[in-house]
């Protein structure tokens, strides 16, 4: 196995991100984490660029330990002594060194010659190195350079003392291909290259930074540079935890490892996620919050069958607790049978069949189902009145408005198979409903209890009610949920009618004959 050295710039090209700004405490943290993860090289930040990144790269330099500490610097005294400064109380001292190497880069951004860059570079490199026993130089926009003169530059820096040359997709043009090969030739060209390390550092802004450094490290690179959650300048760099884990998953085809403690990346997502304001997209490979939730009902029948049938990264391997199947409008009976039994539910087919079809009725109404729905829906089947002629409720509607007078109607199918429906008054909807129910079972009713709770959190919460009554000089307990609080007041009326019905058939004779 070949070792790949993570160099992580979260500190530095991740604070780039338009929108994130790190204090030297947040900073600290996020190093410190960075160093439990098992990071090789951590770019604390820019020593020059400010006088609190500077005391941000200083004082990570004296607490991390077991990773190698950096800070950049552009080809520039006052930089490289900046970072020297900041970093001399590092375990080994190492700095980045940068300079432009493409034609658009030279001629318009640094207005140099390509001859003048070449003495720009190696006269910072040799700078550098008489502090700094590890330097890294950068050749930015490396992607996009003419062949031939990287090849000049960079063997001119590796003579002058170079330990690492990093070649960069500055602007994430490259495909993998074309990246890929870049590296292949430099490794064969550059006289020299195999005194040095070879880094690869890819921007996302065609989506393809993590593709890229991939491609590089198939043809040669030793180093990545990447960042937590792929944040970075623009639209980011290549994400740490996603090529970890790709090497991971996939050592029979890249036969590379990282050293990375894997256990540690969902923890460190978190992590700068929280500190950063830059929240984490559902879908995103490794850490996002649906890596590992299969919703689809034949996806969910195949991983309780074989979790590696939709699985190719076990949740645990990244530190992701236990993720439950996600039961959603997509669904099926396999991933609903599944979770009933694990929160205890014993029932038959019939009641299992009877609460998926709420289940998915539910489902399709509202966005999330959570376990206290599911709790719900199970508990009203584990209870429910089986095997006796009952009342239905078919529908019931309700017109109201603060200057009518509320109307509910209703139809039900009576324990006989009749269909009745009815309207009638009240003063609110829900005396509207119980009116109307009244007449439809025939019998005074007395409602002794009523409540409506909602069972879970949000606006599209089920309502739970509960309806107390004395029928027939039997007092029955009602209850039923909806998403609908009106529906709800109206079906565990209906319930509290058909128990009184299952008192008379079941309990009563069970009790005469004590
Ligand atoms: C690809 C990358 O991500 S590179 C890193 C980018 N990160 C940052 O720029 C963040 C930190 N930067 C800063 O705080 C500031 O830009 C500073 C402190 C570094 C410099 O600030 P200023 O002195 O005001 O310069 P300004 O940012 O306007 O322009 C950059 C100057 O550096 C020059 N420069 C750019 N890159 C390099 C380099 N690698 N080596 C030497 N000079 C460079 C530019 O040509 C320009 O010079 P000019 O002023 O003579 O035209
Ligand atoms: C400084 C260099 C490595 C950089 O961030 C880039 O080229 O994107």
């Amino acid at each position: 196995m070949r070792k790949i050295d993570i160099f992580d710039t979260t500190l530095r090209d991740g604070e780039q991100s338009p929108g994130i700004n790190l204090n030297t405490a947040e900073k600290i943290e996020i190093a410190k984490q960075l160093e439990r993860l098992g990071v090789t090289i951590i770019e604390a930040g820019f020593p020059a660029s400010s006088p609190g990144d500077f005391d941000a790269v200083n004082k990570i330099a004296g607490t991390v330990k077991n990773s190698i500490v950096t800070g950049l610097a552009r080809c520039v005294k006052n930089d490289i002594d900046r970072a020297w400064e900041a970093l001399k109380v590092a375990e080994q001292p190492h700095v980045h060194v940068f300079l432009a190497t493409s034609p658009i880069h030279m001629e318009y951004k640094l207005k140099k010659t390509p001859d003048q860059v070449v003495e720009q570079a190696v006269e910072a490199v040799k700078y550098a190195k008489k502090f700094f026993p590890l330097v890294e130089w950068s050749a930015e926009d490396g992607f996009r350079s003419d062949r031939e003169f990287l090849v000049r530059i960079i063997e001119k820096v590796i003579e002058a003392g170079a330990t690492t040359i990093n070649v960069p997709d500055t602007v994430g043009y490259a495909t993998p291909q074309e990246y890929g090969d870049l590296f292949r030739y430099l490794k064969e060209n550059v006289r020299g290259a195999e005194k040095v390390k070879f880094s690869a550092h890819c921007h996302d802004d065609l989506g393809m930074a993590v593709a890229n450094s991939l491609a590089a490290i198939e043809n040669g690179a030793d180093q990545i540079e990447c960042t937590i959650n792929g944040i970075g300048e623009r639209a980011g760099n290549a994400s740490l935890e996603e090529i970890a884990v790709a090497l991971h998953i996939r050592k029979d085809f890249y036969q590379a490892e990282t050293g990375i403690n894997l256990k540690e990346i969902k923890r460190t997502s978190q992590l700068v996620s929280r500190l950063t304001g830059f929240l984490v997209p559902p879908n995103k490979a490794v850490v996002g919050k649906n890596a590992f939730a299969h919703e689809s009902g034949i996806h969910q029948d195949g991983v309780l069958k074989n979790k590696q049938t939709y699985e190719i990264i076990s949740p645990e391997l990244v530190g992701e607790g236990e993720v439950p199947l996600v039961l959603g409008k997509h669904s099926g009976r396999a991933a609903f049978r599944d979770r009933a039994q694990k929160l205890g539910f014993e029932l038959s087919d019939e009641k299992l069949n009877k609460a998926f079809e709420e289940f998915k009725k539910l489902a399709d109404r509202k966005k999330e189902i959570t376990e206290e729905d599911l709790i719900t829906l199970l508990t009203e089947q584990s209870v429910s009145i089986e095997n006796i002629p009952k009342f239905e409720l078919n529908s019931v509607q309700v017109s109201y408005g603060t200057d009518n007078i509320p109307t509910a109607t209703a139809s039900v199918t009576t324990p006989e198979g009749e269909t009745k429906a009815l309207a009638a008054t009240g003063a609110g909807s829900v005396e509207a409903i119980f009116n109307t129910l009244e007449q439809l079972v025939d019998s005074k009713v007395n409602v002794l209890d009523f409540q409506v709770t909602s069972v879970s959190k949000g606006r599209d919460a089920l309502a739970d009610a509960v309806v107390k009554i004395r029928y027939n000089d039997v007092t029955t307990t009602g209850r039923d949920s909806s998403q609908d609080v009106l529906e709800a007041t109206a079906k565990a009326f209906v319930d509290a009618i058909n128990r009184y019905l299952f008192h008379e058939k079941f309990v009563k004779k069970h009790i005469a004959q004590i």
